[in-house]
């Protein structure tokens, strides 16, 4: 057993950083050539050091670094414990999250107090997990009840995309513009990391192009799960029409609409279950979407619900109204997919691929970057997190920032580089 002080927080350090992006597309515009994402390594008195990863946007960034110096002397054992201290930490400050309603980059539902809040202790947790786990030698997803299966599945998440930002060199993905490329795209998924399971983005063409694309992977990939994620951007009408063309070929469609109400009426009139990381990212947002059966699958996040414990937490909610969960993300790298495969692994009743933009990523923080095999990531049982800290890679990434002005996701802004007198569309936009 670890001595009783081992566990005590000595240091915790939060670094930000800029990862390379490619042009992928979405309602909002496009992702720019480098995002933000914020490091948290949590110092044990023991010596031992625990990872987190998350939004790198500045309102993170601030609260992060405002609550990163109370945690000291606090155990990783308790990671529930720090919840009071970031409630303190951040106050009743509703100002704090700049900008309210649905953020024009961020495109995962509400920005209140409560969910920045969450936000910044998920981070925290997941440090305080991986460093407690590193005590005790156990794997995180024995803290967190053990494993129920040795490997998770993920989907591959197709974008519409340019084949290179502009003034770059191709990537090594190419354009999708229409549906051949959309299915060219797809095969190197599947060639490269064997996924069975497909999303496509959506909200960025004319819905009809949308289905079109649907179409030709239907054909292209006659048994694997389809998914469309317009991000709202369909009006009621559309929505339903597109929901009704798609009944039978779609496993879920993914917010076609916005609002809850609005959710209920497609599902009601035409049976298409709907998934979403836009109408319900908070406990707050249950009650209703449940009792009027707005989704049937809520994907999980466990960077904005508030950790891990409480990804249980919802996905035992979800068990009980009978509604799926799977897994939402943001771009992101090796520290929040091993926490993502982690919590995964517990979850009894995970029954769809969850989502990750990882495969688009060509760098990392890790030392030994994941890898996919038939589409699924094995679950770890090394002690915490089962990862190390590639610390050259993190302040090359970090020099980045420092060197960069870019300091939040911003993709109306990213758009203007081709289209100058791009906004933020108007929506319902079709
Ligand atoms: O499922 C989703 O809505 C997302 O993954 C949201 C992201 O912001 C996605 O649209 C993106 O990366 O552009
Ligand atoms: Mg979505």
């Amino acid at each position: 057993m670890p001595e009783p002080t081992a566990g005590r927080i000595r240091e915790v350090r939060v670094t930000p950083i800029l990862i390379c992006d490619p042009p992928l597309l979405n309602l909002q515009g496009v992702h720019q050539p480098t995002t933000p994402r914020t490091i948290v390594e949590i110092e044990t008195e023991a010596g031992g050091v625990g990872l987190g990863e998350t939004y790198g946007d500045t309102d993170y960034l601030t609260a992060i670094r405002k609550v990163a110096p109370h945690l000291a002397g606090a155990d990783v054992s308790r990671p529930g414990a720090l919840r009071s201290v970031v409630d303190e930490v951040l106050g009743t400050d509703e100002t704090a999250f700049a900008e309210a309603g649905t953020h024009a980059a961020g495109l995962r539902g509400k920005r209140d107090l409560a969910k920045l809040k969450a936000s910044v202790f998920a981070v925290f947790e997941v440090a305080c997990l991986d460093a407690w786990g590193r005590l005790l030698g156990v794997p995180v997803h024995a803290l967190l009840g053990g494993r129920v299966r040795d490997r998770v599945d993920y989907s591959a998440y197709l974008f519409y995309k340019w084949a290179a930002h502009p003034g770059a060199g191709p990537d090594a993905w190419g354009g999708a513009l229409d549906p051949e490329g959309v299915v060219e795209q797809a095969r190197l998924f599947a060639d490269r990391y064997g996924f069975g399971s497909i999303k496509l983005k959506g909200g960025v063409f004319d819905p009809d192009q949308e289905i079109a694309a649907v179409r030709a992977l239907r054909e292209a990939f006659p048994d694997m799960p389809l998914r469309l994620d317009p991000n709202g951007a369909w009006s009621a009408e559309t929505g339903e029409r597109v929901a009704r063309e798609l009944t039978g070929v779609l496993e879920y469609l993914e917010d076609p609409v916005a609002g809850v109400g609005a959710m209920a009426r497609i599902h009601e009139r035409t049976g298409m279950p709907l998934a979403t990381n836009m109408c319900v990212t908070g406990f707050d947002e249950v009650p209703e979407a449940f009792s009027r059966n707005a989704v049937q699958v809520v994907l999980s996040d466990h960077h904005f619900w508030g950790g891990l414990r409480a990804t249980l937490d919802l996905a035992a909610l979800c068990r009980t109204y009978g509604v799926g969960v799977s897994m939402h993300s943001n771009t992101h790298l090796g520290i929040s997919l091993a926490a993502m495969t982690h919590v995964a692994a517990v979850v009894p009743d995970l029954h769809h691929a969850c989502d990750t933009h990882r495969p688009w990523q060509q760098e990392d923080v890790v030392t030994r970057p994941h890898t996919f095999e038939g589409g699924a990531v094995a679950v770890s049982d090394a002690p915490g997190l089962g990862i190390e800290l590639d610390t050259d890679a993190l302040a090359d990434l970090h020099r980045r920032w420092t060197d960069s002005d870019v300091r939040d996701r911003d993709d109306v802004g990213a758009m203007r580089a081709v289209h100058p007198d791009w906004t933020a569309p108007r929506l319902p936009r079709w």
